[in-house]
């Protein structure tokens, strides 16, 4: 069996190609990084060490790679001879490896091959959905015809903290012990891929929103306000009362949402939450606030994990006042090294809060949401 993964880093290497490899695939990475592929090419494994108290180590083996850069051609026939194809390269990448992608089910097409499955596991809803988009996006009618009937894009949730890497060694990668892999079954063309660790549902919405809306909520509003405190690790965020409170606030709001809309046991719920707080204070792990608040213009955006729970609460009649918090800590991410975060800022400093909300997330600057976020705001201004 034969996985293509677009992506070979830290949740391609530590989570998706690992349980891709341990379910007999060969992983073949594409990337468009010539050292990372070059060492796997060369070495055809990895070790990941999992970040817990017994350290275990685990071997990836049967994995190679190419680099989409220089050999397109190579791509795609390996994506028309393919068993399965995934992705882990952002959700704003996703337009850039759809023309590859496309020309490799082309490919596949013409030589007559069967059914295949491309799972986009990036943190957004709907990311193989939109992934499809952009590859038939590349097609005639004809093709788009034939994608529809033999290539499926089910939608996936993926969950397992991948810090930003200490490793010396290029390959090696440090994970959480925990994983979770949610795969829409509704979206399958032919027979479901057989990967250890995936769970099948029919219907991925309570899924993948309860990840996003918790894991990715939470960790958002520690690595925010966390920044603004000063912290350098969500690890040390939130050992800081105040930051822990928010997030208590957050995660109460964003459960009652989760609660009403998808009908979690409330019970369970409270579970899921104190296992995600369990999982952000690892003391094993030391994951940057940069890494966790990276992108910020993508995370602010209207489905995202801060202001997509907030609009959703508002609509039921629910006030957010503690989302409230972590989009105005969100609006004050200042980071040089990250492109987003110097863009918001530019955005902010010639329109202020209410316009960068429109532009970003075509807020209307009448939404009740925005004056109690311009409120949040002014408040961490004045450091309260
Ligand atoms: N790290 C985590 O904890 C985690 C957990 C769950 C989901 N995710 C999601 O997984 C995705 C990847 O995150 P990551 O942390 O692994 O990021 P990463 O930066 O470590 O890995 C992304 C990889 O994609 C490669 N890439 C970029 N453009 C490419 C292209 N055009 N073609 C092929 N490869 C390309 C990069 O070179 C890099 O190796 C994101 O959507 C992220 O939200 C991350
Ligand atoms: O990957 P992002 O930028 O969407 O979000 C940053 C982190 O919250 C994220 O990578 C988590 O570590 C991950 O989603 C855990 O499953």
């Amino acid at each position: 069996m034969l996985a293509v993964h677009f992506g070979a880093g830290n949740i391609g290497r530590g989570f998706v190609g690992a349980l891709l490899s341990h379910s007999g695939y060969e992983v073949c990475f594409v990337d468009i990084q010539a050292s990372l592929v070059e060492a796997i090419r060369e070495r055809r494994a990895f070790t990941i060490h999992l970040l817990g108290d017994e350290g275990k180590r685990i071997d990836v083996n049967n994995v190679t790679a190419l680099n989409s850069g220089t050999e397109p051609e190579r791509v795609i026939e390996t994506i028309a001879g393919a068993d399965v194809v995934t992705t882990a390269v952002g959700p704003t990448v996703l337009k850039s490896v759809a023309p590859l992608l496309a020309d490799g089910l082309r490919r596949r097409l013409e030589k007559g091959g069967g059914p295949l499955n491309v799972i986009a596991c990036e943190n957004m809803l709907g990311g193989s959905s939109l992934l499809k988009r952009l590859v038939t996006g590349e097609m005639t009618e004809e093709e788009c015809r034939e994608v529809d009937s033999l290539i499926g894009f089910p939608d996936a949730a993926v969950d397992r903290i991948v810090p930003e890497q200490r490793e010396t060694d290029l390959l090696a990668v440090e994970v959480e012990p925990f994983y979770e892999w949610v795969v829409d079954l509704r979206g399958v063309k032919g027979n479901l891929p057989s990967i250890q660790g995936v769970t099948y549902v029919e219907g991925l919405a309570p899924y993948i929103e309860r990840k996003l809306f918790t894991v990715n909520t939470g960790h958002a509003v520690c690595a925010y306000l966390g920044h603004h405190l000063g912290y350098g690790t969500v690890q040390e965020a939130i050992a800081d009362p105040s930051v822990s409170e928010t997030l208590r606030g957050v995660w109460e709001e964003t459960g009652e949402l989760l609660v009403r809309k998808h009908g979690f046991d409330p019970r369970d719920h409270r579970k899921y939450v104190g296992e995600i707080r369990h999982r952000f204070q690892n003391p094993h792990l030391t994951d940057p606030v940069t890494r966790v608040g990276r992108s910020p213009i993508r995370k602010l955006g209207r489905e995202e994990r801060l202001l997509g729970p907030a609009l959703q609460l508002m609509d039921r009649g629910i006030q957010p006042d503690h989302l409230a918090v972590g989009i105005a800590a969100a609006l004050r991410f200042e980071n040089p090294a990250d492109p987003e975060a110097v863009e918001l800022q530019r955005i902010l400093q010639g329109e202020g809060v209410a316009g960068a909300l429109d532009t970003i997330a075509g807020l209307s600057p009448e939404h009740p949401l925005v004056r109690r976020v311009w409120e949040r705001y002014q408040k961490l201004g004045q450091g309260v």
